[in-house]
């Protein structure tokens, strides 16, 4: 795999980090030679996307003209993060913008004090108060890196809500100040980005929901980090995998092998619906078929039937004895059929809380499980961990924030720190555990963690769930005789999800992406994916 693929799968903390960073030192490489390599590369990248007027706007992003700016003010902290930012200071002052800084700091690290000399000694301004900057096109923020642990109070704090009410762009080098670099928590207060530049490996703060506000769009700039001292660091265990596109389609079930049948290709079974939320056991549906596996039977309450056949033609749709509410009141399957002969069992969406005795039953089956919705709340009812623990087959679960709290009542808010709640709860329940929301994370109980990186909030949408937890069935379905671990393919399902979403919303826009017209990008996702692979 290129090495620029790999860099791109990582994920690290702070600590990591530090410790990557003191291995190359080790090893003999400047200090000083390596922040001139960095900030070289940031400075060269804010060429790009903001050309200097003077030169004509010869760049512009991704070279198609960007925008173009003549003042540029720097606010330059007191750390490694601030030596970056003057070096960055340096280099567009001498491609001919108009730069002033900021500094504010009474005591600065070394080389960033050495730094700060030699801009004053190229005649660049440097301002103790913000407003002086108040006037510039572009802002660099250089005042945090990853070196801050503190809350942010008193003057920088409120310099920094000062120059989030000026609505200027601005680049934040590393991560926007003021953002904890592993919980993407905001400390006090922070930069609102348009750009974040994240330098040499990607930080996890940056890829918790609750920092997606302040970081705007988010680029990872490589500077050549040996792989052997990442791996050296990061190591086996414990690890956290940024999915990427070659993941998944590393994952995907493609292509087939020419000789094959429907059997083998993955028989799937949904258990979903309810006479109130019938639309749920359709969504469920029509999310396996994209999956492309190769026999789909759907449970659902007997009057649900023939809406379900007339959606799904190709499935074979088991109709049910339903309770009084119209829920399913127990699986009354095909003749010779039991649970064992399915290859993954999905159950959740539209059941509705009357269907605890089903759950339980398909708990105690052998076959690969998803719980989704309705099975999520009955199963926190039933005790998540004592239910769990007695499963022997695979068992991935799919909350949203408000299922993940049922669930496990007792592991830390996931709203302060989602990486840290899922890995948790995976880790106290055995489960594979998906935590759905604007960055999904998935955990297993040993610890690693996938992070989605991208992603819509087109999809914060009724429904659009159920059509991930068919098209996960399906691929769990799909996957029996290969082998491919499943977080991989949990992994692969919230990616492939998420840039269905993307695609849709691009051609819709983010209102035009309801749970069935999602379904339908899918395919064209996949098709110009793969059509790039090969
Ligand atoms: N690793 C790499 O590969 C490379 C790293 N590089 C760059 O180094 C950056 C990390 O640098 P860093 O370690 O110097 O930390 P940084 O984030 O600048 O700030 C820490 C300073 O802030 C201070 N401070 C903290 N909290 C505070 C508060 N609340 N209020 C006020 N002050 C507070 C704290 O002071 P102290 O705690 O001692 O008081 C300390 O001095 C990294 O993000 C990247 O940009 C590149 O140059 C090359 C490649
Ligand atoms: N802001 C967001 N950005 C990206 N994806 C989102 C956002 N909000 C929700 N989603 C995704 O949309 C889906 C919503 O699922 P869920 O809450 O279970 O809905 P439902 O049960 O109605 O189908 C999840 O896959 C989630 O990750
Ligand atoms: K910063």
């Amino acid at each position: 795999m290129a090495r620029q693929e790999q860099i791109s799968q990582i994920i690290v903390t702070a600590q990591q980090m530090r410790d990557i960073e003191a291995r190359i030192f080790a090893a003999g490489m400047p200090v000083a030679a390596l922040m001139e390599k960095v900030a070289g590369l940031i400075a060269r990248r804010i060429q790009d996307i903001y050309p200097n007027v003077r030169q004509g706007g010869q760049g512009g992003e991704g070279g198609q003209g960007g925008h173009e700016v003549k003042r540029v003010g720097v606010f330059v902290g007191p750390g490694h993060n601030g030596g970056d930012a003057l070096v960055v200071a340096r280099e567009l002052h001498f491609c001919g913008y108009d730069v002033k800084i900021y500094s504010c700091f009474s005591k600065l690290k070394e080389l960033t004090s050495q730094h700060l000399l030699y801009t004053q000694s190229l005649g660049i301004p440097c301002y103790e108060s913000i407003e002086q900057l108040s006037d510039c096109d572009l802002l660099i923020d250089g005042l945090f890196g990853f070196g801050l642990e503190r809350r942010l109070v008193d003057a920088i704090a409120k310099a920094i809500n000062q120059i989030n009410s000026w609505s200027k762009p601005i680049v934040s080098i590393d991560l926007p100040s003021g953002l904890h670099t592993d919980t993407g928590e905001v400390l006090g207060t922070a930069i609102r980005a348009t750009h974040t530049f994240c330098l040499g490996l990607w930080k996890l703060g940056l890829l918790q929901d609750h920092a997606l506000e302040y970081v705007g769009s988010c680029e990872l700039i490589d500077f050549d980090i040996p792989l052997a001292d990442v791996q050296a660091v990061v190591g086996d265990v414990n690890k956290i995998h940024r999915i990427t596109q070659t993941t998944a389609l590393s994952t995907l079930p493609l292509p087939r092998p020419a000789v094959t049948h429907k059997y083998k290709e993955g028989h799937l079974l949904l258990i979903c619906g309810s006479r109130r939320y019938s639309g749920g056991a359709i969504l469920t549906g029509l999310g396996a078929r994209v999956s492309g596996v190769g026999m789909l039977s759907i449970a659902v309450p007997e009057s649900l039937k023939p809406l379900l056949v007339a959606q799904l033609p190709e499935a074979l749709i088991i109709g049910c004895p339903e309770t009084e509410t119209g829920a399913i009141a127990s699986l009354q399957l095909p003749e010779n059929t039991d649970l064992s002969s399915f290859d993954a069992i999905a159950i959740g969406p539209g059941l509705t809380g009357d269907t605890t005795p089903i759950v339980q039953q398909v708990l105690e089956c052998d076959r690969p499980l998803i719980l989704d919705a309705d099975a999520l709340n009955i199963l926190a009812h039933m005790g998540t961990i004592a239910t769990l623990q007695k499963r022997q087959a695979v068992t991935i679960l799919t909350p949203h924030a408000g299922e993940f709290k049922r669930l496990f009542p007792n592991v830390p808010d996931p709203m302060k720190d989602r990486v840290r709640a899922v890995r948790e709860a995976a880790h106290s329940c055995g489960a594979i555990v998906l935590l759905k929301g604007a960055r999904t994370a998935i955990a297993n109980s040993q610890n690693s963690v996938w992070i989605n990186p991208q992603s819509t909030p087109a999809l914060a949408r009724g429904g659009s769930g159920d059509v991930l937890t068919g098209v996960l069935g399906g691929l769990l379905a799909q996957a029996k005789s290969k082998h491919i671990s499943v977080e991989e393919i949990v992994a692969t399902a919230a990616w492939w999800h998420s840039q269905a979403g993307i695609l849709a919303a691009q051609e819709r826009t983010e209102l035009g992406v309801d749970a069935f017209t999602l379904t339908n990008y899918f395919i064209p996702v996949l098709a110009s994916a793969w059509k790039e692979l090969n």
